[in-house]
């Protein structure tokens, strides 16, 4: 009989593999993983817990979803039944309420507040843990003064004082009115300002304005911090802990508020309260050595799953899309490659949850698959290899499984626990056992979000589209994105506008793992940008566009990037030891051959490391990949795509394009010596068409012209341009207002010019005036 693994079983009974291996653990039956096989007595054993209960579980589960989702409930907190979920919920509440105490408290506090003071307010300094502990350490160090802080402990008097008529916090202000005459005149009348049952502040506070929160004089503060065993002025800066020491004094909870930079989309991206998570797809990414299959992998995926379940479909590439496996759904990142991985990674997006990557059976580990390898291992993201290419005579499975053992991936075969699926992404063999795999890996990773909160995400894609404007793929990671949402993308903002789905459909919500195309945005966003829906447009307009004065603020002042202008500083001043390279052509013979050129230049010890390389366009990825490893990009015989020019000028990214391969090597070897050519481009200052001509002797020809555009100045370059063919390029010689000599003449005035060495000016040419402008190093 085979043996069966746990995630074999865990399938059987409809239970995670999770579930298995806790139980498993509690029979003392040790297993790594879901991958691990089961001895007969195990599975007897197993046999024993699951066989009755897995009945009633199924036909639970077979109410709505099927499997993982109620499985995973049923652990949780048995089911459907939001009610036991949410008292979890609460308690984690309180839990997080521990770091943060403020939160669960301000709570009770102000709930307390309004209604019945008194009460509330000891229950609330029961909750006060955090404050509380400190009070009784503060108690301890300062035993000496305890009872002089019995005194003002102020706390009871107060509240004696507030609440001794037992009339709700609605009587307060009378009540503070009122007292104000029953004392009357002695001390300072502040003395009769009620307590503020809880104050807040950030960072610090002086005493001055603590005693001002408390309603307090300074004095009275000071005196306090003194019998505390602090020695204060007025404008002193009390720490946390001394304002806590105070507060407690009189029995005022304090509130640190940290500081949020609203600005900052991290910060909408905190973690959930786990009792409103529900299970969500997971995100997979295809990675590996050019080649190896990943596009026919990703396309053969999409075209066996999608189509089939949606006749009529048009398949939509919007950079991620969505497949249905055993009735759960897989989202796959479309962009194949690590750069795209990069990008994100190097802007501090966790987008992807598992990593596929992808390894021909016929060609075995190559560099990129080894990148890949750290890529995913640097991100933490499970890998599932996929042993490409299984159709080809050649395929050699074992070869790549012990080329990666090497690489600290162990096939499970050999006692390892990485998941190697044989496949042949060309005729689908294998395919759904790969994602029978994905399903169990994501159900190991339980990934979980809550699609009642307003959605956050990132930026999968994004272009300038003609028609539509800025069109951006949002990978949804959390909450249910809707048409007509307030939302800041990057650095832009808008309201989505429409969405569109990854089959070409317009859809009117998106939850979480969902890639959606939006319209609507007021510039377009990058790649890896992070997004948050906000409650009202007004929010997410200050926002946004806070965010993009921010970005122009940065970028203006991140000149440290290294390009070739700025290359042989950096070697000089030692900054740079090595010179790192990426490097796109047309084909994939050139892009070898050039790297291994690149690879020969030799100067001074500088080391030339091409980290990566590619056929086609230069793309938003290699720039990314370029910023995030101070890389230069070399283009041979290929140009960058809109994203990836509007991506480099960001990120101040320098690309050189070629069309001769030894210019690159001399270009490369010029700049690490430093002896690179200032570089210039023409730029078109003005026109000038020419009314008439009058020859004069020992002169020339003099043009009588008037400029049509921009201007004509003395020292410019001019091109004489007949009928639309350039007839002359020269100097000016001379450039004349009437009889005076001219430095420059604007549009719309009329003057002469004579031009050097030609005076075969013609009534009708146009002056075309150009200066030679030196680019500006970066
Ligand atoms: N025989 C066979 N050929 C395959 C298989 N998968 C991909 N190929 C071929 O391998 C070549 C490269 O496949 P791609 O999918 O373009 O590889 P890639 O990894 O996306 O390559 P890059 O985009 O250049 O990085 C193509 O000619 C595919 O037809 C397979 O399972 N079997």
């Amino acid at each position: 009989m085979t043996k069966i693994r746990v995630h074999e079983y865990a399938k059987k009974v409809n239970k995670p593999s999770k579930d298995i291996i806790d139980e498993l653990s509690k029979m003392n039956i040790k297993v790594n993983n879901h991958m691990a096989t089961l001895e007969d007595t195990a599975v007897t054993k197993l046999d024993g817990i699951y066989k009755k209960p897995a009945q009633g579980n199924r036909a639970q589960g077979s109410q709505s979803r099927p499997q993982g989702q109620n499985q995973r409930r049923g652990q949780s907190g048995q089911g459907s039944q939001g009610g036991q979920n949410r008292t979890q919920g609460g308690q984690s509440r309180t839990q997080g309420g521990q770091s943060r105490p403020q939160s669960g408290q301000g709570q009770n506090r102000t709930g307390g507040q309004s209604s019945q003071g008194g009460q509330n307010r000891t229950q609330g300094s029961q909750n006060r843990t955090p404050s509380a502990q400190q009070g009784t350490s503060q108690a301890g160090r300062g035993s000496n003064f305890t009872p002089k802080a019995a005194k003002p402990a102020p706390g009871p008097g107060q509240r004696g004082r507030s609440n001794g008529p037992g009339r709700g916090g609605q009587n307060r202000n009378r009540k503070g009115k009122q007292q104000r005459p029953v004392n009357p005149m002695p001390p300072m009348p502040k003395r009769e300002k009620e307590l503020p049952s809880k104050i807040t502040f950030s960072e610090s506070l002086t005493v001055g304005d603590l005693a001002k929160k408390l309603g307090r004089e300074p004095s009275e503060i000071i005196k306090k911090l003194f019998m505390l065993g602090v020695m204060a002025t007025i404008n002193q800066e009390l720490d946390k802990d001394a304002i806590e020491l105070v507060c407690a004094e009189y029995d005022v909870e304090v509130e640190e508020e940290i500081l949020v930079d609203k600005t900052d989309l991290e910060v909408y991206f905190e973690p959930e309260e786990e009792a409103k998570k529900e299970e969500r797809p997971s995100v997979v990414t295809i990675m590996g050595h050019v080649d190896h299959g990943k596009t026919t992998l990703l396309d053969s995926i999409r075209h066996t799953k999608v189509t089939a379940g949606e006749a009529g479909g048009i398949t939509q590439h919007i950079g991620a899309y969505q497949v249905e496996e055993d009735g759960k759904k897989i989202t796959f990142l479309d962009t194949p490659g690590h750069a795209a991985f990069t990008t994100m990674r190097a802007r501090g997006a966790k987008v992807t949850d598992i990593a596929i990557i992808v390894v021909a059976a016929d060609d075995g580990v190559m560099p990129q698959t080894v990148e890949a390898i750290n890529h995913a291992k640097a991100a933490e993201v499970p890998i599932i290899i996929a042993v490409n290419k299984m159709d080809k005579p050649s395929a050699n499975p074992d070869r790549v499984m012990q080329e990666l053992t090497e690489h600290g991936l162990v096939p499970e075969a050999w006692g390892g626990d990485t998941i190697f699926v044989p496949l042949s992404a060309l005729t689908g063999d294998g395919i759904d056992t790969l994602l029978e795999m994905i399903l169990l890996v994501s159900e190991v990773g339980e990934l979980k979000a809550n699609p009642g909160r307003r959605a956050i995400g990132t930026v999968i894609e994004a272009e300038l589209d003609k028609g539509r404007g800025s069109v951006a793929t949002l990978l949804v990671q959390d909450g249910t994105l809707h048409v007509g949402d307030p939302i800041v993308v990057g650095n832009t903002f808008g309201r989505v506008r429409a969405m569109v789905n990854d089959l070409g459909r317009r859809v009117k919500t998106a939850g979480p793992s969902t890639p959606v195309e939006i319209t609507g945005l007021s510039d377009v966003p990058q790649a890896g940008d992070r997004f948050v829906v906000f409650e009202d447009e007004k929010t997410a307009r200050q926002i946004g566009e806070a965010r993009s004065a921010t970005a122009l603020q940065e970028m203006r002042s991140e000149k440290n990037r290294v390009t070739l202008d700025n290359l042989f500083d950096q070697l000089k001043q030692g900054e740079m030891k090595e010179l790192n390279l990426i490097v796109k052509a047309d084909v994939q013979g050139t892009v070898e051959a050039m790297a291994a050129s690149l690879l020969k230049i030799d100067v001074e010890g500088v080391n030339v490391k091409v980290i990566h390389t590619g056929a086609g366009a230069i793309t938003e990825s290699d720039v990314s990949l370029a910023a995030a490893s101070n890389a230069i990009i070399i283009g041979f015989n290929v140009r960058p795509d809109v994203n990836a020019k509007r991506a480099a000028d960001a990120e101040g990214v320098d690309i050189r394009l070629h069309r001769i391969i030894y210019k690159v090597i001399e270009e490369i070897e010029a700049a690490m010596k430093g002896l690179l050519d200032p570089e210039f481009e023409e730029k078109i200052i003005g026109q000038a068409e020419i009314r008439s001509t009058f020859k004069v002797s020992k002169v020339g020809t003099i043009a009588g012209s008037y400029v049509t555009e921009g201007k004509i100045t003395r020292d410019s370059g001019v091109r004489v341009i007949r009928e639309g063919i350039v007839v002359f390029e020269g100097e000016i010689d001379t450039l004349k207002r009437f009889k005076d000599d001219a430095k420059e003449v604007a549009k719309g005035y009329e003057c002469g010019v004579t031009i050097k060495n030609f005076n075969d000016v013609k009534e009708g040419d146009i002056i075309e005036a150009y200066i030679m402008e030196e680019i500006e190093r970066k």
